[in-house]
C-alpha cells in the first residue's frame, strides 16, 4: 500500500505571514517545506531572464515545464535557499515587482498546469508544510489540516513595508498597500484557482496576532488530529 507523507496546507493573501510560519513550522517538525508561491515568482523572473512577455502563455508553459531550480532546505541561521539556472536567486525574487508577474503568470491555466506535479512531488516522507494560494483547495485537497490564513490589508501592507525598510529599501506604505490590493484583487478574481479558503480549511485571521500566537493555534490543530506522530 502506497501511504502519502502527511500534508498542512497554508493559504492566503499576500503578507498574511504563511511563508514566515510555514518555514517555522517545517523546522520544529523536521518536515520538508513546499514555498510554492517561490515557484511562480522564479517562472516571472526567469521569464524576465529570456525576454519571454508575461502574456505569452504556450513559452510560460514550455518555460514552467522546463524550470531549472534547486531549493536547497533550511539548515540552522540559515533559510531555505533558491537556486535558478544555476544562480542563487532567494532574494531577488522577493521584490514586489516579481510578485506583481508572478501573480499575472499565474493566472494562465497552461503555466499552473505546467507546475502542478512538480508542487505534488514534494509531498514526501515525513511530511510536507506547503504554502500558496491554492494548496487546500486544487495541489493537495486532501491534506489533514488546512489552515487559511488572512489580515487586513492595512496590516498586511504595514508588515511588508517594516520587512522592506528593514532591508533598507525605499518605500511608501501607501503604494505598498495599492500594491497588495491589486495583488488580492488578481489572486482572488482569477478564473483558475483563485485564492479561497477550502471547504474545510481552519480560517486564522493574524491581524491581531504575533508569529508566536498564530504557530500555537496551528500546534494545536496539528495535536487535535494527530498527524505529526
Ligand atoms: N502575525 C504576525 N505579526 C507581525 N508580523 C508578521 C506576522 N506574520 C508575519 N509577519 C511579518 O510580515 C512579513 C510578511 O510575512 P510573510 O512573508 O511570511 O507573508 P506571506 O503571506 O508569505 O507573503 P507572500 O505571499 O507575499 O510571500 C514578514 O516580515 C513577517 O515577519
Ligand atoms: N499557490 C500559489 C502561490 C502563489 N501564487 C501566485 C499569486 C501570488 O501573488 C504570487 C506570488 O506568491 P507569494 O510568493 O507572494 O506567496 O504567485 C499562486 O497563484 N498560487
Amino acid at each position: 500500500m502506497n501511504i502519502k507523507a502527511p500534508v498542512i496546507t497554508i493559504d492566503g493573501p499576500s503578507g498574511s505571514g504563511k511563508g514566515t510560519v510555514a518555514g517555522i513550522l517545517a523546522k520544529q517538525l523536521g518536515w520538508n517545506l513546499l514555498d510554492s508561491g517561490a515557484l511562480y515568482r522564479l517562472l516571472a523572473f526567469a521569464a524576465a531572464n529570456h525576454g519571454v512577455d508575461l502574456t505569452n502563455e504556450e513559452l510560460l508553459k514550455a518555460l514552467a515545464a522546463h524550470l531549472d531550480v534547486q531549493f536547497i532546505a533550511a539548515t540552522d541561521g540559515q533559510l531555505q535557499r533558491i537556486i535558478l539556472e544555476g544562480d542563487e536567486v532567494s532574494n531577488v525574487i522577493r521584490t514586489e515587482s516579481v510578485g506583481a508577474g508572478a501573480s499575472q503568470v499565474a493566472a494562465l491555466p497552461a503555466v499552473r498546469e505546467a507546475l502542478l506535479q512538480r508542487q505534488r512531488a514534494f509531498q514526501e516522507p515525513p511530511g510536507l508544510v506547503a504554502d500558496g494560494r491554492d494548496m487546500g483547495t486544487v495541489v493537495f485537497p486532501d491534506a489533514p489540516l488546512k489552515i487559511f490564513l488572512t489580515a487586513s490589508a492595512e496590516e498586511r501592507a504595514r508588515r511588508r513595508y517594516l520587512q522592506l525598510k528593514g532591508k533598507g529599501e525605499d518605500v511608501s506604505l501607501s503604494s505598498l498597500l495599492d500594491e497588495i490590493r491589486a495583488r488580492d484583487e488578481r489572486d482572488t478574481q482569477r478564473a483558475v484557482a483563485p485564492l479561497k479558503p477550502a471547504a474545510d480549511a481552519i480560517q486564522l485571521d493574524s491581524t491581531e496576532l504575533s508569529i508566536d500566537q498564530v504557530l500555537q493555534r496551528i500546534m494545536s490543530e496539528i495535536a487535535i488530529r494527530d498527524i505529526a506522530g
